[in-house]
């Protein structure tokens, strides 16, 4: 083998943007900036890690308050621009892999259409209610009780480019409701949805005051339409792990072997424990936390102490890596809890490159698309090449 790097581990800090993306605007996201405000609500972050990396030499002239820029970054870094027509998981990290969605998915700000819905009532045998956008935990305060007296389904949509099914566990049976969902998946791929992601949304609880959502969330994704870096990877033979959603979005496809997780720690001690492990291939981690459980909810305190958390852990990885390791920590979007609204906002992307074998790091130009990474990663493991994106591993010395 003549890679360079023998494991590259990729972390995606899901919603940690930094900074307003240059076509902001047409997302009318300008203004947002996902890490700059969440250091403000926490009057200052305690990031050592990231901050040793180079997180605040990312944007030096955007002051992140508690991280500071440093004289000797140990990453290269630089910032990241998505070429994807929208700013959900699945363009952010698909693109990432080399294959951007350039043709918008379509959204339903008013809602499903009657025939789809009618569709949904008749195979499940149960009414659906609500059917509009929708914050998903305000959404089961409302309808849950009358969910756990009626059977009926939560129906709920967003800015992105999904169908939400929220079922209490105990009313509509998990192995029910993961049914319903690819049911409608299957309807929804074709014109006229062509819709990102059917997502299962379990919670639990008693009452308002205390439902709360399950890790048995299922996202249903629309398969990629082409091979992706992960496919270029397994077709060579190299191994391809995936931890947390990423083996939801990429609809398992080019995923050698993957775990789901039940929080951001969960994904940590996972992906900590993956570094003892003599593996030769691709890690892929994605950290949802940030996003759906504090982005999503505009609580930008908690999703500060979400990071410093994971900064913490971080800590532990960078003990463990060797020097043919290559560490690298993103973004697929943001979601500034700081915000109005409570969806993603379009921004740029963190990006640190880091191993040991690194003597010092350095700025990176800023990337014009995410496919970049995924570029680069084949072009450690010499495989076939994305169509988009140029590798900066020439760049690491
Ligand atoms: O409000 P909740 O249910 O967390 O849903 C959010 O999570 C979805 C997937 O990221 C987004 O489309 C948004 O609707
Ligand atoms: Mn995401
Ligand atoms: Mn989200």
């Amino acid at each position: 083998m003549t890679e360079r790097f023998k494991r590259v581990h990729i972390i995606v800090l899901d919603s940690v943007g930094v900074g307003e993306a240059t076509d902001a605007a047409k997302y009318n996201d300008e203004g947002c900036d996902t890490l700059g405000h969440t250091a403000a609500a926490m009057n200052g972050l305690t990031l050592p890690n990231l901050e040793k990396l180079g997180l605040a030499n990312i944007r030096p002239e955007q002051p992140i308050q508690g991280v500071h820029v440093q004289k000797k970054p140990l990453a290269y870094y630089t910032k990241m621009h998505e070429v994807s027509a929208g700013k959900d998981s699945m363009d952010g990290h698909w693109e990432m892999m080399g294959l951007p969605v350039l043709t918008p998915l379509h959204t339903f700000p008013k809602g499903f259409p009657d025939e789809l819905i009618q569709q949904i009532e008749a195979f499940s045998g149960r009414k659906v209610i609500w059917n509009k956008p929708a914050s998903g935990t305000e959404i089961i305060k409302k309808f849950g009780e009358r969910q756990m007296k009626t059977g009926e389904l939560i129906v709920y949509t967003s800015g992105d480019s999904v169908l939400q099914i929220a079922a209490h566990e105990r009313i509509i049976p998990l192995e029910e409701l993961y049914k319903i969902c690819e049911y409608a998946r299957e309807l929804t791929i074709p014109e006229p949805y062509h819709l990102g992601r059917v997502i299962a949304r379990p919670y639990v609880g008693d009452n308002a005051d205390n439902f709360e959502r399950t890790a048995n969330r299922r996202d249903l994704t629309l398969v990629p339409p082409e091979k992706t870096v992960l496919n270029f990877l397994q077709d060579a033979g190299i191994d391809t792990l995936a931890i947390g959603k990423i083996n939801d979005i990429f609809s398992g496809k080019g995923i050698n072997e993957g775990w789901h997780t039940e929080s951001n720690e969960d994904g940590m001690e996972r992906f900590i424990t993956l570094l003892d492990r003599d593996f030769h291939g691709l890690n892929f981690t994605n950290l949802v936390d940030f996003d759906a459980k504090y982005g999503h909810r505009r609580e930008p305190v908690l999703f500060g102490k979400a990071l410093e958390s994971f900064d913490r852990q971080l800590g532990q990885a960078l003990d463990k890596l060797r020097a043919d390791d290559l560490l690298v920590i993103t973004a697929d979007h943001g979601n500034d809890p700081g915000f109005r609204g409570t969806d993603h906002t379009r921004e740029f992307v963190p990006l640190l490159v880091y191993s040991p074998s690194f003597t010092t790091g350095k700025a990176l130009p800023v990337r014009e698309t995410f496919a970049d990474l995924g570029a680069t990663v084949a072009d450690n493991f010499d495989t076939e090449k994305p169509k988009v994106g140029s590798s900066f591993l020439n760049d690491l010395k």
